[in-house]
């Protein structure tokens, strides 16, 4: 199973780098990548793990945080109504994106930046996200709210973004003019 010590920090390279398409259909190995990040990002939401493990918590895990640069995210979180989504997705991709801008107003946090950057992250509200499933199933989703904010924050790490370059350097609580907060 994935720890902490598999994740490496900022001021690593390879945070930075562009990450490459994943060839389908999956090989066994990436397969075998892909679900143990979604099994990290779940254990690090259950407490007795993170006590046992010294996990961080967290919502999302991208393929280079793990120093495979390979574009595979996954992502487990239970939204404002308390619903439950998991994914783990091969070459996710914003298809689409609204023109509206949205930002948390806890601002953001990453397993891979150990201290923790104050500041709004604007991004865009809504995305629809084109990809394929751990089974090589091609999926789209129309997202929004929280699931929209963390699709975004992963899909950065698959370009070498991380969330604190979205931060106005000069007003680090100033946002886009008609920018929705998300409690
Ligand atoms: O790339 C993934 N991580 O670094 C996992 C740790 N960060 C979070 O869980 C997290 C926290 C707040 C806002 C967002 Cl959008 C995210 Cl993603
Ligand atoms: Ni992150």
């Amino acid at each position: 199973m994935l720890t902490m010590d598999d994740i490496i920090r900022d001021g690593h390279p390879s945070l930075r780098e562009v990450a490459k398409e994943v060839q389908l259909p999956a090989s066994d190995e990436d397969i075998e990548i892909l679900a143990s990040m979604l099994e990290y990002v779940k254990n690090s939401q259950n407490a007795e793990k993170v006590k046992k493990y010294g996990l961080r918590p967290g919502i999302g895990l991208a393929a280079p945080q793990i120093n495979v640069l390979k574009r595979m995210i996954a992502i487990h979180l239970n939204d404002e109504k308390g619903e439950t989504h998991s994914y783990a997705l091969f070459n996710p991709k914003v298809a689409s994106h609204s023109v509206e801008k949205a930002y948390l107003t806890s601002g953001e946090g990453c397993l891979s930046v150990d201290e923790s950057i104050p500041g709004f992250v604007p991004r865009y509200a809504r995305v629809t996200v084109k990809g394929f499933d751990i089974e090589g199933k091609e999926v789209k989703l129309r997202l929004k709210g929280l699931l929209s904010i963390v699709f975004q924050h992963e899909i950065d790490h698959l370009n070498g973004i991380m969330f604190y370059d979205h931060i106005n350097k000069k007003d680090p609580f100033s946002v886009p003019e008609n920018a929705i907060g998300i409690e």
